[in-house]
């Protein structure tokens, strides 16, 4: 079939780019003058594994392109997925402008008829005021079908998310526009689920929020064991044992970040509020990420007393690994912290993302290895749990730095390793070892 993809980030190039690997002919379109040359080019703009070799295997293949024209993108496409970004605005609420944008473009520009196919994560409704400004824009020249599809993929794990869903969803109020995207995705072999418009729209939001609230339940239960004396990654495995509970997304950490946790459900906060419903768990697991984040600061405070004129190494910058996605990472939030507190920030993560220099304080200093983030460091501070991190020679950490202290965001290491290892090692709902005061 022939598709165009309106937006090139995470969500529309790797849609882009495995529609093509099944089969379909597919134009992806961004306003990004430079991102679409470098895609041209065979290279992603993103960093995301495994995207790269797929891509350049359809564009060879003559099945995958690019361009930065709506028009002749829109040409002859069966249908038109828009996965542009809905970022928050200052209130939380979702910006639609880029997605309303691109409605506007698909309502001048098709002349057939089509099944415009959301992605972008919207709240509900959205679908229909999309459908309501394309039937205003097109006149009456081509009919057209909107289906809502929200994408369930995680960034550093994005291909095979594409592969290996759990499920498709397809909320549509016309059984031939959803039965369009039901054979679009076929090849991919993974259960779809047919729903209404708006449940579509809403099952992307209630499913963040959820995964949302399992990250903040084990993290309150991490101050518990803090102060009690048990250890979450026990409690964590234990709980996760019963089938009803699940075993995934309990690690307890720095808290969530991403492009979308924090952004998604800031927006159902307020999607609630616009129906005059006080989301209160929501707001408490907001609550609680936010009170995460400070942690490692406050740990490091209470052991060193101040952390004036301290250097800081700074671990890890994305806000997981196998990416290079700094939106609301805790290291923004860390590292503004530690600035404030007077410590000098030398930091390093394996991929270098190119926001790094926008989105932190000026004071960090970018580290190129992580040797030389550790140089003479008072402590270090763990952020992303990327496998470089993981398996760190730490004797040569212990020596390259002032002391060897650890404030660990991500329980990379178990309390014996640290322990063998002869380190000072404070971690997350854990007791902190080799303490030596
Ligand atoms: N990043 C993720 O892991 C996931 C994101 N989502 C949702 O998918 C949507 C897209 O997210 P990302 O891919 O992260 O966004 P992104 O910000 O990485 O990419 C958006 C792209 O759209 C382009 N764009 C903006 N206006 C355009 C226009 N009028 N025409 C053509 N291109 C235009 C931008 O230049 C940019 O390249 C959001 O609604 C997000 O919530 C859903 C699931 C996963
Ligand atoms: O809507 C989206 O954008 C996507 O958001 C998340 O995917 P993503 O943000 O890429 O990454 P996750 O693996 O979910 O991690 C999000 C954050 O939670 C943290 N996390 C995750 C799991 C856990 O047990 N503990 C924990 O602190 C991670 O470190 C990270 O900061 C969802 O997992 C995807 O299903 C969804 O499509």
């Amino acid at each position: 079939m022939k598709i165009a993809i309106v937006g090139t980030g995470y969500v529309g190039l790797v849609t882009g780019v495995c529609l093509s690997e099944i089969g379909h002919q597919v134009t992806c379109i961004d306003v990004d003058e430079a991102k679409v040359d470098k895609m041209r080019a065979g290279v992603s703009p993103i960093y995301e594994p495994g995207l790269d070799e797929l891509m350049q295997k359809n564009i060879e293949a003559g099945r995958l392109f690019f361009t930065t024209s709506h028009q002749e993108g829109f040409q002859d496409a069966e249908a038109i997925y828009i996965a542009v970004g809905t970022p928050p605005r200052e209130d939380g609420t979702a910006n639609l402008s880029y997605v309303e944008e691109v409605a506007k473009s698909i309502a001048a520009h098709i002349d057939s008829y089509t099944v415009v196919v959301t992605k972008s994560t919207v709240p509900v409704g959205t679908n229909y005021r999309i459908k309501e400004m394309i039937s205003a824009g097109v006149e009456g020249r081509a009919l057209f079908d909107i289906v809502s599809n929200p994408e369930f993929l995680r960034e550093g794990t994005a291909v095979q998310d594409a592969f290996q869903g759990d499920r498709i969803v397809i909320g549509s109020d016309n059984p031939k526009a959803a039965q369009v995207v039901e054979e679009i995705n076929k090849p991919f072999g993974i259960p779809v689920y047919h729903t209404d418009i708006s449940s579509a729209e809403m099952i992307k939001y209630a499913s963040n929020a959820f995964l949302a609230t399992k990250i903040s339940f084990i993290n309150e239960i991490s101050a518990l064991c803090e102060k009690l004396g048990a250890n979450v990654e026990d409690v964590a495995a234990g709980m996760g044992m019963d089938k009803r509970i699940g075993s995934q997304f309990l690690r307890a950490g720095i808290g969530y970040g991403g492009s979308c946790f924090p952004k998604d459900t800031k927006a159902l906060v307020q999607i609630a509020g616009n129906v005059e419903h006080e989301f209160d768990l929501l707001k408490s697991v907001i609550q609680v990420n936010n009170k995460q984040q400070q942690l490692l600061v406050d740990k490091a405070k209470a052991r060193f007393g101040s952390l004036e004129d301290k250097t800081v190494a700074l671990l890890g910058l994305a806000f997981k690994p196998q990416t290079d996605d700094m939106r609301e990472s805790a290291s923004i939030v860390v590292s503004q912290q530690l600035v404030q507190e007077g410590a000098r920030i030398q930091a390093f993560d394996p991929i270098q993302p190119e926001m790094a220099a926008q989105l932190l304080p000026p004071e960090v200093a970018l580290c190129q290895t992580l040797k030389d983030a550790l140089t003479n460091a008072d402590c270090v501070f763990i952020i992303t749990d990327w496998p470089e991190f993981k398996k760190m020679d730490i004797p040569m950490a212990s020596q390259l730095m002032k002391s060897p202290v650890f404030f660990d965001g991500r329980n990379c290491f178990s309390l014996e390793y640290a322990v063998s290892q002869g380190i000072e090692y404070h971690s997350i709902g854990r007791e902190s070892v080799g303490v030596k005061r």
